[in-house]
């Protein structure tokens, strides 16, 4: 195992601690990777959009101990300006539209955020301090139509979506600043990960979620798209980690995060319905509508390299990560179900079409 830094890690600053920057900090990962930096003593900034900062719930529990600045992907004089304040020596890129389904409809706000938003963020970073560490979330959806099983490292971009082409394009050029200018720069090539702070949005969060209404009588179906692909499904409090230790090796790299298993989406809802005691063929719907125009069929990561060089393997199974995430959404309903509690439906997101 790895032995870096166990907790505090002092910069040249006087009497300062290391002090790291994460973009999409009210996002899962940014939540769970604030934490952890925390408890590795370092002072923790947030680069938040206007938008964001009305929805602050996964990191409402660390107010005080983050400091938010206002900023957004697009606009790079805000990326500047954030720089110079938290003066960051690690800046961790979670911002993006990260909706697969989403970025058919958004093809062009997702080439821009996901993708030229990176560009930005390292030409800030070139020009207010180069010597800044940073990490990239490319994706595994980069590996999109797979020719290779397991992915790993070397295994080439195929990307079948507007989502994968834009992380396809923002890992490329992550590299190309870091083989240009001798950035300290890694892309961490992160399969799904999930966690009960997943938007409810992604086929994981949606299943729990809808176990647990159906559990308690607040629906009696869930509708689904393709059953059949197949998702390399780990835990994000187990991925941050591998964040962390890519920025603190001797020379900067791109990693596959993942946990080596492919599961079908058939198989997750089993595992989901049946842990809360349901027969899922009794309630799942298969919606084509909910169908996406190209698929990635199948994704299985290779972590041998992160095993080997930071020390990282994944902790928490496939079947404890769904267990996990459906005894959460109970635990969530059944508070809101509490007498007297108004019920937090999301009026907004009613009057959209269903997502894919
Ligand atoms: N979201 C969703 N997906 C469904 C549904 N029914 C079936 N699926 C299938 O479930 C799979 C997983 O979909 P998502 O959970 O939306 O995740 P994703 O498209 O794999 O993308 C996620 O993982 C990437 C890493 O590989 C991330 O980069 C990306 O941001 C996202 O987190 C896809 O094959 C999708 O077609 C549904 O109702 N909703």
């Amino acid at each position: 195992m790895w032995s870096g830094p166990a907790a505090a890690s002092y910069t040249g600053r006087r009497s300062e601690l290391k002090r790291a920057l994460i973009t999409g900090i009210t996002g899962q990962d940014g939540s769970y990777l604030a934490e952890f930096l925390l408890g590795k003593g370092y002072r923790v900034y947030g680069l938040v959009r206007r938008s964001s900062a009305g929805n602050p719930e996964r990191i409402r529990h660390l107010e005080g101990q983050v400091h938010l600045l206002p900023g957004d992907m697009l606009d790079q004089p805000s990326l500047v300006a954030a720089l110079d304040q938290a003066e960051p020596d690690e800046v961790y890129n979670l911002a993006a539209q990260s909706y697969v389904g989403v970025s058919w409809q958004q093809p062009l706000l997702t080439a821009q955020v996901t993708g030229l938003g990176v560009t930005h963020l390292l030409e800030a970073i070139r020009t207010v301090n180069p010597k800044i560490r940073f990490y990239q979330a490319s994706s595994s959806e980069m590996f999109g139509r797979v020719r290779e099983i397991p992915q790993n490292e070397n295994t080439p971009f195929y990307p079948r979506s507007p989502y994968g082409a834009a992380k396809v394009y923002a890992h490329h050029i992550t590299v190309n600043y870091r083989e240009s200018y001798g950035l300290f720069a890694c892309c961490g090539i992160l399969f799904n990960h999930e966690s009960p702070r997943r938007g409810l949005e992604f086929v994981t969060r949606k299943v729990s979620d809808g176990v647990a209404r159906i559990k308690l009588g607040l629906a009696g179906e869930l509708r689904l798209g393709n059953l059949d692909s197949r998702r390399d499904w780990g835990y994000a409090g187990d991925y941050v980690e591998a964040m962390w230790l890519m920025l603190q090796q001797e020379e900067p790299g791109d990693y596959v995060i993942a946990t080596g298993e492919t599961h079908p989406v058939r198989e997750l809802v089993e595992t989901a319905f049946s842990h809360a005691g349901l027969d899922w063929r009794k309630y799942v719907v298969v919606d084509p509508a909910l169908y996406r125009p190209a698929e990635v069929e199948l994704l299985c990561g290779d972590y041998s390299r992160a095993r080997d060089r930071l020390g990282w393997r994944p902790k928490v199974t496939f079947a404890e990560l769904v267990q996990m995430m459906v005894d959460a959404d109970l635990e969530r309903w059944e508070k809101i179900l509490q007498p007297g509690r108004p019920v937090d439906g999301d009026a907004g997101a009613a009057l959209l079409p269903p997502a894919r």
